[in-house]
């Protein structure tokens, strides 16, 4: 079984790493030499074997069993797809694209459509569970596609996931990650809301956030999140450019379902707005930092 990895990034690189581990024999991509050589370096070390950092997208896939990427956005993961040296011109027919990436509606339809054309299979399997989850190898993945190829791929997608779920028909997956990850951004804002509201009154922001964690404003994100903005770290592992992408998927998925979903514009014009503020590629929590301004109030010092 021989497996292509695209895209080897903060979910990407552990979860190469984790193939590795379970002796697959790996052939790599990223625009980033070093995101490879990383992988490189410690998935040898951990299944003492070579693997092979290629030169494009396309040289990773030719001859591969299963070709994974875990991408930024919907115009990379086409690119990726679809370009001179990209990967479906080299699949050999039969084999597997499965998308870890989060991913919208539309480009599945033209990934898809371009995949059957040239008999590969195509699953959508995004991910949750964080940097951690992707390194300790305990994402949940929540597939779309044809049932018999999600079995026959299930043993591999296990050895990154813990929690692997067939979801239903092409797109199931996407559309199930995006509607899970609006949360995080929801509850991140909200979080932080109650925290201002906590210190502006003249409690502790530490002491708030203790009360939210034990009473009905409980979560993962309070959890997770509310110790990383009061140590004023705002979450490294994930950007904030990639938060705002999810909150975009969002309301494109809203309106090709014909959901109406208020709380979500005005949450992806907050992360609209951190991004046109602070960049790209700060960590995703940086979008409290917008309310922290607007309220001459930094939560981590109060
Ligand atoms: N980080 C998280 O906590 C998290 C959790 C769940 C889902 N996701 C999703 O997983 C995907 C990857 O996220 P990430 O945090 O690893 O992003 P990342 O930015 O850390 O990694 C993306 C990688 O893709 C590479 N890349 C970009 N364009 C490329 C191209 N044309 N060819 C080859 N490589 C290319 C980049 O160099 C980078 O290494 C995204 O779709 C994201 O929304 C992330």
């Amino acid at each position: 079984m021989r497996i292509a990895f695209i895209g080897l990034g903060n979910m990407g690189g552990p979860m190469a790493n984790n193939l590795a581990r379970a002796g697959y024999e790996l052939a790599l991509f990223d625009l980033d030499s070093n995101k490879v050589e990383a992988v490189q370096a410690a998935g040898a070390a951990a299944a003492n074997q070579a693997i092979l950092a290629a030169a494009t997208a396309a040289e990773a896939a030719s001859g591969a069993d299963i070709a994974f990427t875990s991408l930024p956005n919907p115009k990379i993961i086409e690119a990726v797809a679809l370009s001179d040296e990209g990967i479906l011109g080299a699949l050999p027919r039969g084999a597997v694209w499965i998308d870890l990436s989060t991913n919208n509606l539309e480009c599945e339809s033209r990934i898809r459509a371009a995949a059957a054309a040239r008999e590969i299979d195509f699953l959508d399997a995004p991910v949750t569970g964080g940097i951690e989850g992707a390194a300790a190898g305990t994402l949940m993945i929540m597939v779309g596609g044809d049932a018999q190829v999600f079995a026959r791929c299930k043993p591999i997608l296990e050895k990154i996931g813990n929690r692997v779920m067939h979801l239903g028909p092409h797109g199931a997956g996407y559309v199930a990650k995006i509607a899970q990850v609006v949360l995080c951004y929801l509850n991140s804002v909200a979080l932080s809301e109650a925290l201002m509201l906590g210190v502006k009154g003249g409690v502790p922001a530490h002491i708030m956030l203790g009360i939210i964690q034990g009473s009905t404003g409980a979560s993962y994100v309070a959890d997770r999140y509310g110790p990383a903005i009061l140590d004023g770290s705002y979450d490294p592992g994930f950007a904030l450019g990639l938060a705002h992408k999810d909150m975009a998927l969002t309301l494109e998925l809203a309106r090709s379902v014909g959901a109406t979903l208020p709380m979500c514009e005005q949450v992806e014009a907050i992360y609209k707005k951190a991004v046109d503020q602070y960049g790209f590629h700060q960590n995703h929590l940086m979008a409290v930092k917008l309310l922290e301004e607007q309220n001459g109030t930094f939560l981590r010092s109060a």
